[in-house]
């Protein structure tokens, strides 16, 4: 499966001028290496202009839907849509999309755990469903999204149900840079699976945010990585037998005892 990742400049505040430089991002992709994937990161539409969302989130998929579906259908190509401010009737979400090449919406997530470091809190609401999965061309997946992979114990059932492809969607400050490049390692070693991490790369108010987009194999090696910083594009082919040959050879599916651990729905105790 070839990938084309889209490392992005948000312009913060104006989904409209973010909708037109994805489609003519979209179309060069398809022009040039006709990937069959496409990623976007994070809150694509408005940024993290949070206290202004009011005006200018999506309005219940209203109007992202409908972009990515037809560009989707346009160009044959699925869509792992990032994820953008979205409203909905009891507060704003941070949603992702994914659209298949018949540009059907065939999976939605609202970013579950919200980042008190950038006031998500305060501004949105977060979501009350399991992350879940999805198939593309055949192939199950998951996507997740940006302070959510802090938290292994939601893409856990992603590798326990058989995905092959985990998507981190981000929009990831360059303060804690080492936090993203070594837990995105863990995870793709911890699961057996492929990691595509897609962060942007421009700044909001006094955050600026990392680039270093990277896709990590099942083994753990790092296939690819953006440039810091800066907007970019990466293109990336999978070997997706090498996630069957990492959980044969170091078989950690078969060697757990799941009945001996903790659960992991107590509460904290300092
Ligand atoms: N957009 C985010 O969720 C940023 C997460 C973050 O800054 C962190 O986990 O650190």
């Amino acid at each position: 499966m070839k990938y084309a990742l889209y490392q992005m400049n948000v312009h913060v505040a104006n989904p409209e001028k973010n909708r037109e430089k994805i489609a003519s991002w979209i179309e060069k992709q398809m022009m040039e290496t006709k990937p069959d994937t496409i990623v976007l990161p994070e809150m694509w539409n408005t940024g993290y202009a949070l206290d202004q969302l009011e005006p200018i989130a999506d309005q219940n998929g209203k109007a992202t839907i409908p972009f990515l579906s037809n560009l989707a259908k346009e160009f044959s190509v699925n869509i792992v849509g990032g994820s953008v401010a979205n409203k909905k009737e009891d507060g704003i979400y941070n949603s992702s999309f994914v659209l298949n090449r018949e540009g059907e919406v065939i999976h939605r997530y609202d970013k579950i755990h919200l980042v008190p470091m950038l006031d998500e809190p305060k501004y949105l609401e977060g979501g009350r469903n399991k992350a879940g999965h999805f198939e593309l061309d055949g192939v199950k997946m998951g996507v997740v999204i940006c302070y959510d992979l802090r938290f292994p114990e939601l893409l856990r059932p992603l590798a326990l149900n058989g995905a092959k492809v985990i998507h981190i969607v981000a929009q990831w400050p360059s303060a804690r840079i080492e936090h993203w490049k070594y837990l995105l390692h863990a995870r793709a070693i911890e699961n057996q699976c492929y990691i595509i991490a897609v962060n942007s790369s421009g700044s909001c108010k006094e955050t600026q945010f990392a680039g270093e987009s990277l896709v990590i194999d099942p083994a753990g090696k790092l296939v690819t990585s953006g440039p810091s910083e800066k907007e970019a594009s990466l293109h990336v082919t999978l070997q997706l037998e090498k996630v069957t040959e990492t959980r044969k050879s170091i078989p950690i599916f078969t060697s757990r005892v799941p009945h001996l651990y903790e659960s992991v729905k107590g509460d904290f105790h300092a």
